[in-house]
Formats: C-alpha cells, sequence, structure tokens
C-alpha cells in the first residue's frame, strides 16, 4: 500500500463532512473516487495529499503517519491537482510549472538542469511547450488545467491526486488528459464526475454524504442499483460494436 487512510473524518462547526473512511490504495493503481456534489470527494482528497489535517483518524503514506513527516518530504511525494485552483500573481506558464519544483529546491539544491529537464517534460507531456511565456491570466480554462497538472507532473511525485482533472476541457482535450493520466507512471487518485472515465479505473470509491458505501473494481461499482441509489439516475450498460467496449448511459428516474 502506498497510501492509505485509517477511519479518517472531518468536521467544520460540528458538522461532519467526511465520517469513518477507510481505504488503502495500492502502489500503481489508478484509484477513482465517485459521488454526488458535496459528498465530500474534495475534502477527502485533501486530507489525503496532506492539505488538510483529519478531525479523526490518520492517513499513512508508505507506512508512515503524514502527521509526523516533515512538510518538505510530503511534498516530495504526494502532488494534488485541485479543482479551481487559482492565482492573482503575474506569473508565465513556465513560472507556474517551475513552482512544482519548489519541494525539491533549497540552498544547498538551487534550480538547476534537472529541475529545468523536469519542467520542460512535464510542459510537453501536457502539450503545453508552445505557451511557456504566455501568462497565466491569459489563458482558457482548459489550458489552465493543463498547466495544474504540468506543475504537479514537475513535482515527480510517487502519488498523483486529482481532483476532477477533465473539469473545463472539449471532448478531446478530455480523452487525452485521461490517456496522459493513464499511462503515468505513477500512482494516481483521482476524484471524477464522468463515470465512463471512472470505467477505466482499476478501482473506485463511493462517497455518499462524506461515508464511503463502497469500494471495488468498477465492474462492481458501477451498477445500475448503486447508480440508482447513489445518484438517482437510472443506468444502462451498453456495449459498443465497434470494439466491445462498456458504456454506461443515463436517464433520469
Ligand atoms: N471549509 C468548509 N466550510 C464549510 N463547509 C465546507 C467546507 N468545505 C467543504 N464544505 C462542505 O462540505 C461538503 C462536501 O464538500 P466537498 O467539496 O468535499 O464535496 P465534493 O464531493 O468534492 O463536491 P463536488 O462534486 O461538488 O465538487 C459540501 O456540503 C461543502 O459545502
Amino acid at each position: 500500500m502506498i497510501l492509505s487512510g485509517e477511519g479518517l473524518g472531518w468536521r467544520v462547526q460540528g458538522r461532519a463532512i467526511v465520517s469513518d473512511v477507510t481505504l488503502s490504495v495500492r502502489r500503481g493503481e489508478r484509484f477513482g473516487l465517485i459521488g454526488p456534489n458535496g459528498s465530500g470527494k474534495s475534502s477527502l482528497l485533501r486530507m489525503l495529499a496532506g492539505i488538510r489535517a483529519p478531525s479523526e483518524g490518520e492517513v499513512r503514506l508508505e507506512g508512515q503517519p503524514l502527521s509526523r513527516l516533515p512538510r518538505r518530504d510530503v511534498a516530495q511525494r504526494v502532488a494534488l491537482v485541485e479543482q479551481q485552483a487559482e492565482t492573482t500573481e503575474r506569473i508565465t506558464v513556465r513560472d507556474a510549472v517551475e513552482l512544482g519544483r519548489t519541494p525539491w529546491l533549497s540552498a544547498l539544491h538551487p534550480f538547476s538542469d534537472e529541475d529545468e529537464t523536469a519542467v520542460q517534460a512535464a510542459l510537453v507531456a501536457v502539450g503545453m511547450q508552445d505557451f511557456a511565456a504566455r501568462y497565466w491570466h491569459t489563458l482558457s480554462g482548459g489550458e489552465r488545467q493543463r498547466v495544474h497538472i504540468a506543475r504537479a507532473l514537475a513535482q515527480r511525485p510517487g502519488v498523483l491526486i486529482l481532483d476532477e482533472p477533465t473539469n473545463h476541457l472539449d471532448i478531446g482535450s478530455r480523452l487525452s488528459i485521461m490517456a496522459l493520466v493513464e499511462g503515468l507512471p505513477v500512482t494516481t487518485i483521482a476524484a471524477l464526475h464522468d463515470l465512463n472515465e471512472a470505467m477505466a479505473c482499476d478501482r473506485l470509491a463511493v462517497l455518499q454524504d462524506g461515508q464511503l458505501i463502497a469500494l471495488g473494481p468498477p465492474d462492481e461499482i458501477l451498477v445500475p442499483p448503486l447508480l440508482r441509489k447513489v445518484f438517482g439516475v437510472e443506468a444502462h450498460l451498453l456495449t459498443d460494436p465497434v470494439d466491445g467496449a462498456r458504456i454506461l448511459r443515463f436517464k433520469p428516474i
């Protein structure tokens, strides 16, 4: 197990947003988190990334409690791409991606050729190398999303946590970002709203009202009774006649 949570809970003003979530993510796994709006996905991801301290329970990274690891150590090993990460600074795309190298820099290790290589490789991976000199505030929503992912890739983490990574993206960009994420040599944990995208994960966890109500491979999770109960929709599993792939189609109840 590379990352695990044991009895995780998070409360705000007495209200339980996440309650008693226990899960373990395996090394190299594509782990998906699904659930309706407001079910606690972002809150759980922030705890797993070490950005938010749980009110109850503990997150462990390779068996070590996150709360006892130095912040810099966690930042070298876990990267988070948040849903609405914004910056008001007047920075270029390259500056934004260079921020991903911050956990690796120190007085003894200033920005080097190795950092430059990591930044360039991350820009190329998301297809934003031609935008390197552009200012952040001139980018479209989809371009910003790519730069966020590049910043996380430049961090060279072992675990990449993504909160709705295909938000804002057109269909071509969605497919290329999902293919990119699937091809990365890292463990990924992603909150996903598109259940057809979720089908490509190794395992899925389902959150409802802050509680983990199901965990397993997509073909066990994405079944009509569970989708009816959690999302309140009627789902049909279809088979693509072209390649035999399984596709979900939804109707309101
Ligand atoms: N800082 C906060 N203060 C008060 N309530 C909060 C805070 N952060 C989150 N919440 C509430 O916690 C609940 C879960 O929010 P969260 O963003 O984790 O859900 P989500 O599953 O990621 O939702 P979505 O799919 O809409 O992004 C929501 O009702 C939200 O309003």
